[in-house]
Parts: C-alpha cells; sequence; structure tokens
C-alpha cells in the first residue's frame, strides 16, 4: 500500500486500457489479489475471514485474496453471488479448494472482505444480493472493500444501492478511480488505500490527480514586498469579506495586500488601504493578481467595475462570490491574462448551467469553454483548466461557514500573484493551504481564525 497524494485518478475505461496495455491480465490479478490478502491478513489478527466473490474480475481479485489467505494457514470462508463469468475469474475460482457457499444465508465473520462487484457495476443492485451484503458488512467488526464497495458507480461516484453500508478500509487496486474522491460515495469507503499493480505510470497517466501538497520556495534573499506578490481587492458592499480576503494573501505569503475602495480601516494594519476614484488606480504595473468579488454586491458598479478588469486584460484575476454572477463567460477566452474562477455548486450554476456528468467532468467542461482555471468548490473541490484536472477530496466539515470561501480567494490570489507555479498550480496551492488551515483549525472555528491559521500552514511547508 502506497500514498496516493499527487497520483493520478482513473476512470473504469482508461484503467481497462491501462491493464491491456500491461498485457499480463492474470499476472494483475495475481497481484491485486495478493495485495488485498496481504492487507487482510495484516489487520485480521487471525480473526476469521470472509470473501464474498462476484462473478467478474473483482470476484476474481477475491477467489486470489481467499487462496492467499488459506494458504498463509488463515481461517477464510468463501461465499458468492453468482457462479464466475470471466474467463480471468474461473481460473482464480478454480484455484480455491474449499467450500463456496451461496450468499443468502451465509453466516457473518469478523473480518468481510467485499469482492463482489469493482469498476464492472453497470447497474443497481438487486436486493438478493444488496441486502446480504448490507448484513455482513454490518456484522463485521471490519469490512474492507476491494478496489470499490460494491454499490458505487466508479466514474461519478453514485451510489447504486439504498443505505449504502459503511466500509472500515476500501484497497484501490492500481489507482484511484473518481468514485474514490467524489461524494456520496467516498463517504462509504473508510481509510483509502492503494495497492500498486505495477502498471506504468505511462499507462495511466490522466488527465486528473489527486492533489499533493504544493512546493512553496521562501522568498529569495534579496526579495522585497512587490516581488512576493502584491495582491488588490476590490471592495464592494461588505467590506469585511474582502478584509479575510486581503489577509488570507499575506498569510499565505503575499508581500503586500491592498484594498481598493471604501473600507472603513479595520482589520490588520499590514492591509493597505487605497482609494478607488476609478478603475485606473488599478493599472499599478505592481500587481500581481487582483481580486473581485468577496462581498461585492451584485450593483451596476460592480458589473462595470467586472467588465472594465477584464476587458483590460492588465492582471492576473481571481473572480469569486458575487462577481460570478456578474460574469459573461463569453468575455474570458480573449483573454492573454490568467483567470481563475472559484465558484461553490450555486455559483457555478449560474456561470455554467447545471452540466452533466460528475464534478470533475462539469468543471473540466467549464475550463475548456473558458479558458480559465475553475476551481470548483465543494466536498470534493476540483480544479480544472483546459488540459488537466486536480482534485481535492474535501477537507474539514467545519469549513461550512461564512467567510471561508473569501479565504481561499485571498490564499489563491497570494499563489497567483508570488508565481507559485503555473495558474493551475498556484490555484491548487491555495486549495491545499486553505484545507490544511482549516483542518488545523479543527472545529466551529471562525474565518478570522482559519486566516489566521494560514501562516502556521504556510510554515509547515
Ligand atoms: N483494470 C485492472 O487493471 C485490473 C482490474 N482488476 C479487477 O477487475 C475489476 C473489474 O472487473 P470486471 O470488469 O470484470 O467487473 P466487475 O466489477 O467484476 O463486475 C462485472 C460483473 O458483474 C456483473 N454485474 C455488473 N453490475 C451488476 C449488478 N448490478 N448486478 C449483478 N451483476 C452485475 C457483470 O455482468 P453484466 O453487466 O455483464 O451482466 C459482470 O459479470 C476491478 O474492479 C478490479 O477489482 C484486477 O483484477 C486486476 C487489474
Ligand atoms: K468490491
Amino acid at each position: 500500500m502506497i500514498a496516493i497524494e499527487g497520483g493520478p485518478v482513473v476512470t473504469a475505461a482508461a484503467m481497462r486500457a491501462a491493464e491491456q496495455a500491461h498485457g499480463d491480465l492474470t499476472g494483475l490479478m495475481e497481484r491485486a489479489g495478493r495485495g488485498v490478502g496481504e492487507a487482510v491478513r495484516r489487520l485480521a489478527a487471525g480473526a476469521e475471514v470472509l470473501v464474498l466473490c462476484g462473478p467478474g474480475n473483482n470476484g476474481g481479485d477475491g477467489y486470489v485474496a481467499a487462496t492467499y489467505l488459506r494458504d498463509m494457514g488463515h481461517r477464510v470462508r468463501v461465499a458468492c453471488t453468482d457462479v464466475p463469468r470471466s474467463d480471468l475469474a474461473k481460473a482464480a475460482a478454480a484455484r480455491w479448494t474449499g467450500p463456496v457457499e451461496p450468499l443468502a444465508d451465509v453466516r457473518s465473520a469478523a473480518i468481510l472482505v467485499d469482492a463482489v462487484f469493482g469498476t464492472g457495476l453497470s447497474r443497481p443492485l438487486d436486493a438478493t444480493i444488496a441486502d446480504p451484503l448490507r448484513r455482513l458488512v454490518e456484522a463485521a467488526s471490519l469490512a474492507v472493500a476491494v478496489d470499490l464497495p460494491s454499490g458505487v458507480a466508479t466514474d461519478s461516484g453514485a451510489l447504486l444501492v439504498e443505505d449504502a453500508p459503511g466500509y472500515a478500509l476500501t484497497l484501490a487496486l492500481g489507482a484511484l478511480k473518481p468514485a474514490h474522491v467524489l461524494q456520496p460515495a467516498m463517504r462509504t469507503m473508510g481509510a483509502i488505500r492503494l495497492v500498486p499493480l505495477g502498471l506504468s505510470a505511462h499507462d495511466l497517466s490522466g488527465a486528473v490527480a489527486m492533489i499533493a501538497p504544493p512546493r512553496l520556495a521562501a522568498p529569495d534573499p534579496d526579495s522585497h514586498k512587490y516581488s512576493r506578490g502584491m495582491v488588490a481587492i476590490v471592495v464592494g458592499q461588505m467590506a469585511g469579506a474582502a478584509r479575510l480576503s486581503a489577509e488570507a494573501a499575506l498569510r499565505s505569503g503575499a508581500g503586500y495586500a491592498a484594498l481598493y475602495g471604501d473600507a472603513s480601516e479595520l482589520g490588520p494594519a499590514a492591509i493597505v488601504h487605497r482609494p478607488l476614484a476609478d478603475m485606473a488606480s488599478l493599472d499599478d504595473p505592481r500587481i500581481g493578481a487582483i481580486v473581485i468579488g468577496p462581498g461585492l454586491g451584485r450593483d451596476e458598479a460592480a458589473r462595470a467595475r467586472l467588465a472594465t478588469l477584464i476587458a483590460a486584460d492588465r492582471h492576473p484575476l481571481v473572480v469569486d462570490g458575487d462577481a460570478l454572477h456578474l460574469l459573461d463567460p463569453a468575455t474570458l477566452p480573449d483573454r492573454d491574462c490568467p483567470v481563475i474562477l472559484t465558484p461553490h455548486a450555486g455559483e457555478f450554476k449560474a456561470v455554467f448551467g447545471e452540466g452533466s456528468g460528475s464534478v470533475i467532468d462539469r468543471a473540466r467542461d467549464a475550463a475548456r469553454a473558458t479558458g480559465a482555471v475553475v476551481v470548483f468548490k465543494g466536498a470534493t473541490t476540483v480544479i480544472a483548466n483546459r488540459h488537466r484536472a486536480i482534485v481535492h477530496p474535501g477537507g474539514n466539515s467545519w469549513l461550512s461557514t461564512a467567510g471561508t470561501g473569501d479565504v481561499l480567494t485571498g490564499a489563491i490570489a497570494a499563489m497567483l500573484a508570488g508565481e507559485h507555479g503555473t495558474p493551475i498550480e498556484a490555484a491548487a496551492a491555495g486549495v491545499w493551504l486553505h484545507a490544511e488551515a482549516g483542518r488545523r483549525c479543527g472545529t466551529s472555528f471562525i474565518a478570522d481564525d482559519l486566516a489566521t491559521a494560514l501562516t502556521l500552514t504556510r510554515a509547515s511547508l
């Protein structure tokens, strides 16, 4: 089992293609089943194991795991939902010489291994499988899903079973699939670990990857406040939101944060307040990123400011909150300077409509249509540009409090202004810092605490 940070997230079809490119399908199943067997053996600590096998290759992995456990002298029973139907599963089942019980009335065991369906699940589970599976998972003190819990849709993360039971551990085979990073599937999986199968990185090189901690360099010895990144924030009707963004930008490492507009001079003294007599005040070439949206309001003045910034095309932009409701996405593809959009689900719908597919698909479609980096915030946050996507599979659920989005915007703007990688890398770095700061804050914190926590989060890298 190895770490999954930065690794590929691969659809069922891409996984099958990688498997075919590898060629040695029997060898892959051997590695998968053995990897499962080794993990289960370590965790079972001698307790009886029940392996449930389905008719396809997921079931084949189960037979291999059961055979391994038996050969290691472990107490193991096998039950099946159906006879093996794929050639590989037939061959694996033939090597299991013990009894195979029917699923319906099989006795539960302390350790349950679910090898019923994996990436080949094609329709909702029938009650004749779902009911005994739920009973056995719930009766076990440790339930382990092979590749995926049987009942989750690989590419969308949807549940194809009612009252899906919760597992303690899911052993992803070869690579993570979208369901491993998407809700509601993810919340049924428990801890997720990867069993490597030796598939080549080239064959797995999909366009979607798990987020990894960013590598952020310390300022150069000859750095100054502008070279570290100057963030300008356009103030609107609710100045507190803009202040949160400014503070977050500074605590994420920006050298200078200026609020442009009529804000009372509250907040850290380090934040600079400048009047916004006209938009020309934002022409300062030292500005590395402009934030527009937090607390902006949706009046005509706000709309005009946004349109002017987009048309001017002089600075990288981070567009959030109210500005997303005022945005005409058709104006974006012509820009040369990078744009990062940071919508939550409601804002995403306001800009792009409902879309189709998973949040990964929808974020990627939006990025392709606009040329912008789209940070689609939610239970799983997806950061996409035209060519690829990075997923952050959720952070501390206590982040769902007012102002945390403004903090994220500031963190992303700091990364963009400080030129920490390409725009998608800068956006991902901001998402990571924000989520990690949220983790450090624990429970019932407020957005101000989150902004404060960015200092030590940044220091941890
Ligand atoms: N890719 C790799 O690199 C490797 C993949 N490996 C493993 O292979 C797994 C994928 O195997 P797979 O393609 O055979 O699909 P799998 O999940 O076993 O199910 C297919 C069977 O289930 C049936 N079926 C489907 N839905 C059903 C339902 N609701 N109710 C009832 N039946 C249903 C379906 O029947 P059908 O839809 O044709 O009627 C078919 O018989 C993957 O998750 C991993 O564990 C590793 O061994 C090695 C490396
Ligand atoms: K499974």
